[in-house]
């Protein structure tokens, strides 16, 4: 198996690192573009996996859409090939076949489309055979499983004949990545209407109009250099190409890094992380921004930082459990995530001083998030990091940028 060992820095961690740009921006971007007819001029395009996988599938004229491992590319395209009467199979890895999707059928079939599980009821694969439109504009359906679905049916929403009013019932869950749906459609031309007390969503039927658009750095790519900086003893960091104004929920990192030691000055060309006292305990809710727990949770565990955490219930149905995931490996770091209320409350905890007497072995369970949480914090004593590989779902230069800052070597267990 290949791992990398990451290295504490022999000096101080100074450097300046042009992130990859975001995958959920891109991913609707290239949908919309898409709905187009291919006509805008899309710029800093990303460079992960996931959305490479989009452009590829948008462009294939193959009847099997292998997603591999990214679920916006499977809900997105699964909503997109439906309205525009495509037939399709859409399937990804084993992992991907585990991963609800009945919510987004549901609703795609009350529309018109004519969808047929290949295995089991409610997942991956699909046989999309097109679409006859059913004249339904309303829909209700749950908003606290997956906000994907939802981002999904909003972007075909202008394509029907009557538009499409949503009534989101639950708790929703990652809202901001909703909000960023919403906003890149409002700024190719649709005009919707969002009532977040009622939870109501409502778009009329209209034409995208085709414009340049430059996708924005990716914050939750940012967030491992804000552990990196938390994490090391003395560092400046700047990161390129983030803005203040994010359209990305999780710039909520500048807020929860200032609890763990890093505050956030923004330039003109994007972000500079320096160093500050950090809290002895925090509080965090992760609703909107689910894709942080994992950085937050193994930040803290090094810095023994106690961390409440709470709204990380999704976690256990992405790239893997990653409840499970982070309560094996951080137990290797001598930490501990304990679930205090049942599915809702949870605490990151010290048994241990980190200073491990033996490398630590991280095992990522494919899943890029566990990589690169946990690299950071090789910044305090030598970690290793299995199938490091894993990182190009949404972040393929990270090891490349790891070594701005300090050493780290290949090895084969
Ligand atoms: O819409 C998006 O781009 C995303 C939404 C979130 O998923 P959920 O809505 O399933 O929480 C997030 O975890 C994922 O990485 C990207
Ligand atoms: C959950 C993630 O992605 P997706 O759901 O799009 O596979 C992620 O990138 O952390």
């Amino acid at each position: 198996m290949k791992s990398i060992v990451v290295y504490p820095p022999k000096q101080p961690v100074k450097a300046e690192i042009k992130l990859v740009a975001s995958k959920s921006e891109c991913n609707r971007a290239l949908i919309i573009n898409a709905l187009t007819g291919f006509q805008c001029e899309l710029s800093n395009v990303s460079e992960a996996r996931d959305s490479q996988t989009m452009m590829r599938l948008l462009d294939s004229k193959d009847e099997v859409a292998d997603v591999i491992d990214a679920g916006t590319t499977m809900r997105f395209l699964t909503a997109y090939y439906s309205v525009t009467n495509q037939t399709k199979i859409m399937t990804g890895t084993p992992r991907m076949c585990e991963r609800p999707i009945g919510i987004l059928v549901d609703a795609l079939r009350i529309l018109g489309a004519d969808i047929e599980y290949q295995k089991e009821e409610g997942y991956p694969p699909l046989k999309l055979n097109g679409f006859n439109y059913s004249g339904e504009h309303k829909l209700v359906m749950r908003g606290d499983v997956s906000s994907q679905y939802i981002s999904a049916l909003l972007m075909i929403a202008p394509e029907l004949p009557s538009g499409l009013t949503i009534q989101l019932e639950g708790e929703v869950g990652s809202r901001p990545y909703i909000e960023m749906t919403l906003n890149q459609m409002a700024y190719f031309g649709i005009d919707y209407k969002a009532d977040w007390q009622a939870n109501t969503i409502t778009v009329p039927p209209l034409k995208y109009q085709p414009k340049p658009y430059a996708i924005e750095s990716d914050w939750s790519g940012a967030s491992y250099w804000y552990s990196i900086v938390a994490l090391s003893e003395n560092a400046e960091v700047e990161l390129l190409g983030l803005k203040q104004n994010s359209l990305q929920g999780d710039s909520a990192i500048v807020k929860i890094m200032r609890h763990l030691g890093v505050e956030s000055e923004f330039t003109d060309r994007g972000v500079l992380l320096t160093k500050i006292p950090a809290a002895a305990s925090i509080g965090w809710d992760f609703t909107d921004c689910p894709d942080l727990a994992q950085t937050v949770a193994v930040c803290c565990a090094v810095k023994d930082i106690r961390l409440s955490m709470t709204g990380i219930e999704s976690l256990k149905i992405k790239e893997t459990d990653r409840v499970f995931a982070l309560q094996q490996e951080l137990k290797k770091l001598g930490a501990e995530l304990t679930e205090i209320e049942k599915d809702h409350l949870y605490e990151v905890s010290r048994i241990s001083n980190f200073q491990p007497l033996e490398l630590p072995s991280i095992h990522t369970y494919d899943d890029h998030r566990m990589a690169m949480a946990f690299a950071p914090a090789g910044m305090v004593a030598p970690i290793r990091i299995e199938e490091p590989g894993v990182v190009v779902k949404s972040y393929p230069g990270y090891w490349k940028d790891l070594s701005k800052v300090t050493v780290w070597e290949e090895k084969e267990i």
